[in-house]
């Protein structure tokens, strides 16, 4: 395992948000996550990456209580490992799921006021954010393309105050023009809140990422800048199996 960083400090640079402390997740007989430990920093974008079915959804879960898990979660300092899905959420992790999970027989509105039945659509944060979806308020969202599904479902986390932000591949199978609009909002979002990110695109990763964690089977294998990782071509191609140069834009 590495820490890179290119001034040579460790990569740890702020108080962290969470913590994951050997945590590990069996569905079956399968051996999902085989002690995985990484902390998140209370500010910007921690990229979570990973060849595929390496374990970043199940990551996800195991934090956000949809996963088994075992070993010690911490949230702002207090172990959340024990606790149901709905009290973490209560505790202040928001969660895009990577199938966005919108309601497709409701409205635009309507699926931000199962979230807070005040505002809906009505909520600063959306105007501010999402002014298609202000828009579209009564449309269907089952009727929404893809890139204005996840709009839906990054605006009803943001209904909430959080302390931290789980998105999982906000911006698979979108047009390039959409995943910039993702990435535009992913940035904003970032200023005030820490995202944890799995996120395939790397071009995005090397735009709105500040740090890396890579996994590889169920463990860590990489921490460090994502920078630093994003303009190794050799790392990238080990860690990732990808090249850079075969990437789309974000
Ligand atoms: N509920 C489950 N029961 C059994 N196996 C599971 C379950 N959920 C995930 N897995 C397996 O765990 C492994 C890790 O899956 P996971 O979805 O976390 O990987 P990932 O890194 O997010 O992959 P991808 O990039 O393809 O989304 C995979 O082999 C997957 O098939």
């Amino acid at each position: 395992m590495s820490d890179r960083r290119s001034d040579g400090r460790p990569a740890r640079e702020s108080v962290s948000v969470l913590e994951l402390d050997d945590v590990h997740v069996r569905h079956g007989g399968s051996h999902i996550l085989q002690g995985v430990s990484f902390e998140v920093p209370a500010t910007g974008v921690t990229a979570l990456l990973g060849r595929n079915g390496v374990g970043k959804t199940t990551t996800l879960k195991a934090i956000i209580g949809l996963a088994p898990r075992t070993g010690r979660i911490l949230l702002q300092g207090k172990e959340i490992q024990s606790m149901t899905t709905s009290r973490i959420v209560r505790g202040g992790i928001g969660y895009v799921p990577e199938d966005r999970e919108v309601f497709g027989g409701l409205t635009v509105d309507e699926n931000l006021r199962l979230v807070d039945p005040d505002q809906g659509v009505d909520a600063p944060v959306v105007g501010r954010l999402f002014p298609d979806l202000v828009a579209r308020r009564g449309q269907r969202a089952g009727t929404l393309s893809g890139g204005q599904q996840q709009m839906v479902s990054l605006a009803r986390v943001l209904l909430r105050e959080n302390a931290l932000l789980l998105i999982d591949e906000p911006t698979k199978g979108l047009a390039p023009k959409l995943v910039t609009e993702v990435a535009d909002v992913l940035a904003e979002v970032a200023r005030t809140t820490p995202v944890l990110l799995v996120e395939q695109n790397l071009p995005l990763v090397r735009r709105i990422a500040d740090r890396v964690v890579v996994l590889d089977a169920g463990t860590v294998v990489h921490r460090g800048a994502a920078a630093d990782l994003v303009a190794d071509a050799d790392l990238t191609r080990e860690l990732l199996g990808v090249s850079m140069r075969r990437e789309g834009a974000a």
